[in-house]
Formats: structure tokens, sequence, C-alpha cells
């Protein structure tokens, strides 16, 4: 029997910036093992979700829990122990330019370790941290560029180094933002198969955004459809009319195209 309790659970989420409502009473969840595709226009609040869901947009309003857990209005030790068990892959890869590929991936647990950063160092890691490390490092198929720096790998190669380190963190659910973005469309594929195989493999959960609408239906199980800051479209991919997924980019997309987006402090 699949566990009914979703792993991430926003409710009727507010969020503002200024007198402007960017996130307009979100309401959606990502059940376990679940791999949700965000789509939505450029500006409709995808990003600002994103944040949201790390506890890092000003929520006006609504919550988020990870595994039941509240993020938004959370104390800084509950906060900090959730983000622990998000991983996230973003679009220019985020690695350390002064580490190498397996010292990033070791930055993966960093946050569960006591002396912090150190744990990157080969002399400090723990010996099952940099076995684990190397088998990330493998899972990717990048065991033999372990000592190289992300300057000395392309940026498809650099990417599966974030993927190697979110494997490393052991994450409840993976918050992929634009995966792809940096990368050439054969690229971007490969790193897609990747982290989809990957997340399936370890039965993670994911929420991740893409602009590319034929790789969410490829790729994802559920389609969340962001417009001007509402959810418009929240269905399995298989059940899709292709023009729902159209009128996501047709006419007010952006917050500030729409009516009502003023707040009451305007
Ligand atoms: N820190 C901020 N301060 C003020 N306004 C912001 C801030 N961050 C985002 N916004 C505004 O919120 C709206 C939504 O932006 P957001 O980045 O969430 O959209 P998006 O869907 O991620 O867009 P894209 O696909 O281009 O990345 C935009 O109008 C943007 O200008």
């Amino acid at each position: 029997m699949t566990d009914p309790a979703p792993v991430l659970d926003v409710s009727d989420l507010h969020v503002s910036y200024g007198d402007l409502a960017i996130l307009r009473g979100v309401t959606f969840s990502v059940g376990r093992g679940e791999g949700v595709v965000l789509l939505g226009a450029n500006g409709s609040g995808k990003s600002t979700l994103m944040r949201a869901i790390n506890g890092l947009a000003p929520a006006a309003s609504g919550q988020v829990s990870l595994d039941g857990v509240p993020i938004i209005g959370a104390r800084r030790a509950p906060l900090r122990k959730a983000r622990r068990r998000m991983g996230y892959v973003f679009q220019q890869f985020n690695l350390v330019p002064q580490l190498s590929a397996f010292q990033n991936v070791l930055f993966g647990v960093m946050g569960q370790r006591p002396l912090g950063i150190l744990n990157c160092l080969n002399s400090v890691a723990r010996g099952e941290d940099r076995e684990r490390a190397l088998d990330c490092l493998d899972r990717v198929g990048l065991a033999d560029r372990a000592q190289h720096r992300p300057t000395e790998l392309s940026g498809g190669q650099q990417q599966r180094v974030a993927i190697a380190r979110m494997l490393m963190q052991q994450p409840s659910l993976v918050v992929a933002d634009e995966p792809i973005a940096s990368l050439d469309p054969k690229a971007g594929r490969e790193v897609l198969d990747l982290l989809w195989r990957i997340v399936d493999d370890e039965g993670l959960s994911m929420l991740c955004t893409l602009h590319q609408l034929d790789l969410a239906q490829e790729y994802g199980d559920r389609v969340i459809g962001l417009k001007a800051g509402k959810v418009l479209i929240d269905a399995d991919t298989d059940s899709i009319d292709p023009a729902r997924l159209d009128a996501l980019y047709e006419g007010a997309s952006r917050p500030e195209d729409a009516t009502g987006a003023k707040t009451a402090a305007a």
C-alpha cells in the first residue's frame, strides 16, 4: 500500500512583495515517490514558490509542510533540520569552485556533521562518508573525475556532480529549479534521464521546474501549472490536454497582469 501522507504539502499559500501579491492561494502536494513538474510562464511565481518551500520567501499566510513539519513560521532549529531534508539542484549548479568534484559531493552531508564544511576535507571526512561520496559519483558516471574542479568539467558534468551531492544528502524531497536551463538539448536530456532515474531508484519525491512542455509531459508523473500566482493545473501528466498547458502562457500570466494582485496594503 502506498503512503497516503504527502511529503510536501502547500496549503493556501500567499506571498507578497510590497503591495504586489505574487502567490495568491497556492495549494498542492507532492506524494511519496512522486516526480512533479512545476510549469508556468516567466514571472508567474515559480521561483517565489521554490523559495517559500525553503522558508525563504515572505509568506503572508498559508502553510508549507515537509513530512508533516511546518516550514512557515518555524523556529531556526526545526527550519534548519527541515532544510537538510531538501536536496536542491539548481540551474547554475552551485558547486564550490575551490573544491574537487569529490569534495563537492561530501558537501552534501556538511549540515549533518559537527565539523560542518571541514568535512569536505579528505583528512577530516569520515571513512564511510568518503566511501559513499565516491559511490554517489560513480552513480552519476563521474568516479574517474573525482579530483577535478568544477571549471575542469562541462556544464552537464557539473550538474551530475550536483545530483551526486543531492544523493549524498539523502533528502526527503528533491527540489530541482530549472536543472537543465544552462545546458544544450542533448546534455539537458542526459541530465533529466539521470535525475529521474536516481529519484525513481531511491524512491525519492521531487518538485522540478521546467520550461519545456514536451519534457514535462515525458518525465513528470504530475504537472502543477502556475499562472499569475495561482494553480491553474494540477493533474496527472497522462490526462492533460495540451491546450490547457498552452493556456498557462497566454494572456495574464504574471501576477502584476492579474486583477486582485494588488494587496490591501496598496
Ligand atoms: N525579491 C523580490 N522582490 C520583489 N519582487 C520580486 C522578488 N522576487 C520576485 N519578485 C517578483 O515576483 C514575480 C514572480 O517572480 P518569480 O521569480 O517567482 O517568477 P518565475 O515564475 O520564477 O519566473 P522565471 O520563469 O522567469 O524564473 C515577478 O513579478 C518578480 O518581479
